[in-house]
Formats: structure tokens, sequence, C-alpha cells
């Protein structure tokens, strides 16, 4: 099992590119089921999350072809075929988009069989909406022994879906099966989050017609057949918000590339609030603190365009610093503060009570072994380990490689002193 050990106390100097979002990628993945036709993905994130739902397209029938492009890298996805619409349980327990193959392989085959999925342990996930959406689409759904069985011999048919809460996955999973349903679909209350704009903009380059995605209502008139295409995945929103946050708590000045600095203008705000100083440029952002201590300001996690829940253990971890207590109140996931018992062992000061945290910002954090819980949450450790005084490990690494693209690779470039420490050979932990 790999951890990571970072020795802090230096500041962050330099240019960080930002990946490709894997929140958008794997929903493009399942996404190229679609289609019979080749899906080029390019600016696409090498992380293990999408090399998970490689090996669960695979099975499917998907041929996944990783390459380097001029753009970087690009996986090529062609489904001629969908050879089995059974998702298994070990290809879909490790990561909760793998679900979202059960409405492409009901729009393509008429019939499914998914495993219920896994993903981060950050509360109870159930996936109700997106199975109330598909019934809603006309499928026929079942379940037994922890799988999803859907029927649709007739083909989907589109429907009006009023979502009772917020949901990105089910906004995607209803999308993703209305593009290829007979006639009109109307989805109220969706997410806006900027990968399903991303999303929709793929599919309507492959033939689909959507309105309004991006918007609490999108209207979809389904097509009956969609084509290939190439599309450039949207840049990670989390990954430049989480070196936003680590160059805010290490301070010195991190130039953020190849993003835009819009998706987080939540975390901006809160980040100018506390002190540090942002510029925006036309590929991103520079981030800058010289000296002085950040101030304690509260957050409140929200759906887009609020502040993101992604975002909340990297914003906890810079506030067990500032001067001053804040308030944290996570509104997404009920169990989302794993990450607060973790930076209280570096020396933070923090109260958990329910859905709400009170971070005491203290003066000094000192290095100590921690385990990762989860996947933000181990990159909040991390940015804590940057200005920790002696050296932190961050046990469980797995949980971060699952959204962190050469992690210690970009830090280090930027001064850093970070590096793995590799498990013993052939032990690969998971979750
Ligand atoms: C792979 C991916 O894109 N993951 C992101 C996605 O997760 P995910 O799509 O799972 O998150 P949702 O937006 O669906 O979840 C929001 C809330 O709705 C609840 N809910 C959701 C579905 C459902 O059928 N029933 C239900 O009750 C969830 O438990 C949660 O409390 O959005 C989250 C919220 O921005 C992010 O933290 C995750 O990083
Ligand atoms: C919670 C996350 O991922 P997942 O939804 O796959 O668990 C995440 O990306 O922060």
């Amino acid at each position: 099992m790999d951890r990571i050990a970072i020795v802090g106390g230096g500041r962050l100097n330099g240019e960080i590119p930002i990946s490709g979002a894997k929140n958008s990628a794997i929903k493009l993945m399942a996404a190229s089921l679609l289609t019979d036709q080749p899906v080029r993905l390019t600016n696409m994130p090498r992380l293990a999350d999408t090399r998970f739902l490689g090996k669960l397209l695979q099975r499917l029938g998907t041929s996944v072809v990783e390459s380097d492009g001029p753009d970087g890298p690009e996986t090529l996805l062609h489904t001629p075929e969908i050879v089995s619409s059974i998702a298994p349980y070990d290809l879909v327990r490790q990561m909760r988009a793998s679900f979202n193959v059960l409405g492409p392989l009901i729009a393509r085959t008429g019939h499914a069989k998914v495993s219920l999925p896994g993903g981060c342990a950050i509360g109870g996930r159930p996936v109700d909406l997106h199975l109330k959406a598909l019934e809603a689409l006309g499928a026929r759904i079942d379940m037994h022994e922890g799988y999803v069985y859907a029927q649709a011999p007739r083909g989907l048919k589109g429907a009006e879906i009023e979502f009772p809460m917020v949901s990105v996955g089910a906004t995607e999973h209803a999308l993703m099966a209305a593009v290829l349903a007979r006639g009109e679909t109307v989805l109220k209350n969706a997410a806006c989050e900027p990968e399903i704009d991303d999303l929709a903009e793929c599919l309507i380059k492959m033939g689909a017609r959507i309105e309004g995605a991006g918007t609490p209502t999108i209207l979809i008139q389904g097509v009956s057949r969609l084509e290939g295409v190439t599309h450039s995945v949207i840049p990670d929103r989390i990954e430049t918000g989480t070196f936003a946050v680590a160059a805010a708590m290490a301070g010195g000045e991190v130039r953020l590339t190849r993003t835009r600095a819009h998706l987080i203008d939540a975390l901006i705000e809160k980040l100018e609030e506390a002190g540090a100083d942002i510029e925006r440029t036309n590929d991103g952002l520079i981030v800058r603190r010289n000296g002085a201590r950040l101030k304690a300001v509260d957050i409140e996690t929200a759906p887009y365009p609020g502040f993101a829940t992604d975002l909340q253990a990297q914003f906890m971890a810079l506030m067990s610093l500032a001067e001053g207590e804040s308030v944290f109140k996570e509104t997404i996931f009920e169990n989302r503060f794993m990450h607060a018992a973790e930076l209280s062992r570096l020396g933070a000061d923090i109260t958990v009570s329910g859905r709400e945290a009170r971070v005491r910002g203290v003066e000094r954090l000192e290095g100590a072994p921690v385990m990762a819980t989860d996947l933000r949450a181990s990159v909040g450790l991390v940015i804590a380990g940057l200005v920790a005084r002696g050296e932190t490990t961050v046990s469980r690494v797995y949980h971060l490689d699952r959204g962190f693209e050469r992690l210690e690779e970009k830090l280090s470039a930027c001064g850093a002193d970070i590096r793995r420490i590799q498990g013993p050979e052939g032990v690969e932990e998971t979750e």
C-alpha cells in the first residue's frame, strides 16, 4: 500500500497545469456506450477511476485505446456492439459513476443488470433518484441481491421528471437515457454543475437535441441514433480549487493553467475573503499569499454554483491555521467530516456536531501519520502536510489516486517536499 510523505514548511512557487475533470471524463466515457461509432475524448485525466471504468466498458464490449495526442492524453472508445449488459459488482463497487452505465445500456439494448455502486464513503448515497428517473422513462426496475435489473424491451419514452432534490449523478443519468428515448423529456430541478454542461455539449455534438443544460430545466428531444464525436474534457474544477487552496495555505505564488477561474467562483470569493490574493488570467488564475495569516471565514456547501462539497475538506485544512473560528456546514453529504479527526492529529482544533464543524485556527500544525478516508479528505491532509512542521505521512493513498493526476509531481514542481513511498509490490489496496 503506497503512502505519501510530505515535509512541511516551504512555500509553493511555480505553475501547475490542470488536468481534465475526473467527474466529467467518467460520465463521458459512459456516454460513449450510446453510439456504435468511435468517441474520442481529449484532455483526458489518467486516474484510477478512468482506468476502472475503462475495464468495465471493455467488459461491455467497448474497445478502449489510450494515446497521447497533440492536446495531451486521449482515450478512444468504440462500442460497435454491446456484448454484455451486465455490470458486475467487482467493477462497479469501486466507483460511483460506474452505475451510470445503466441508462446507456437500457437505451442501447433495452435491458441491463448493474450492481449497486460504491464510491467515496461520505454518506448513504442512495440511487433512488436515478432509478425513479429511469422508471419515468419507461424502464421496469427490479432489485435482487445487490443488482438492479432493468427492462425496456420497447425502448424508452420521453417524460417529465422533477427531481425532489438536486442530484448530479441522477441528472446525468436521466440525460443520457433520455437522448435516445422517443419524444420529449423535461428534467426539472436538474443539477447545474459544469460537468453536466460538458456532457450535454458532447451529446449535442453526437446529434442529441438538448436545451438548457447548466440550468435547472433541461429539455431533450429524443433521437433514434447518435454519431461518433471528438470532445475535449472540461478542466477539473476540483483539482483547480485544490491547488488554489494549497497555494493559499503554503504561501508563495502559483499559476494554475489550462483551466477556467469562473468554475471556482464560490471558492475564489472565500479565498479572497480570507485574505488570499487571486488574479484571474486567460487560461486560469494566479494565487498569491505573502506572509500575512489568513482570516477565518465560514463555509456552507451547496450545489453548483455554490461552494462545492468536494472542496470542503481542503478548505477545512486551510482554516485550521486561520485567525479566528470558522463554521463549516455540509449540506450535501451527511458524513463528510472524517478528515476532521485526522486533521486534529496534526494539531488542528476542530469540533464536529452533525452536519456542522467548528474550526478554531491554531498557530501551527505538526507532522504526524494520518490516514486518508476518502478522495477529497486525503488531499485535504496533503495540503495540511505542506505546512505542518516535520513529516506527515498519508496512508491509504489509493483514495487520492482515484482523482488526482500526478499530484506529487505537480506539487514538487512548485517546490513542495513530497514523495510517494511505494508499498510492497503486487499489493493494490482497494476500497
Ligand atoms: C462521480 C461524481 O460526479 N461525483 C460527484 C457527484 O456525486 P453524486 O452524483 O453521487 O452526488 P449527487 O449530486 O447525486 O448527491 C447529492 C445528494 O443527493 C443524494 N441522492 C443522490 C442520488 C439519489 O438517487 N438519491 C439521493 O438521495 C445523495 O445522497 C447526496 O446527499 O456529485 C457530488 C455533489 O456535487 C460530488 O461530491 C461528487 O464528487
Ligand atoms: C465523491 C467523489 O467521487 P465519487 O462520487 O465517485 O465517490 C469525488 O469526486 O469527490
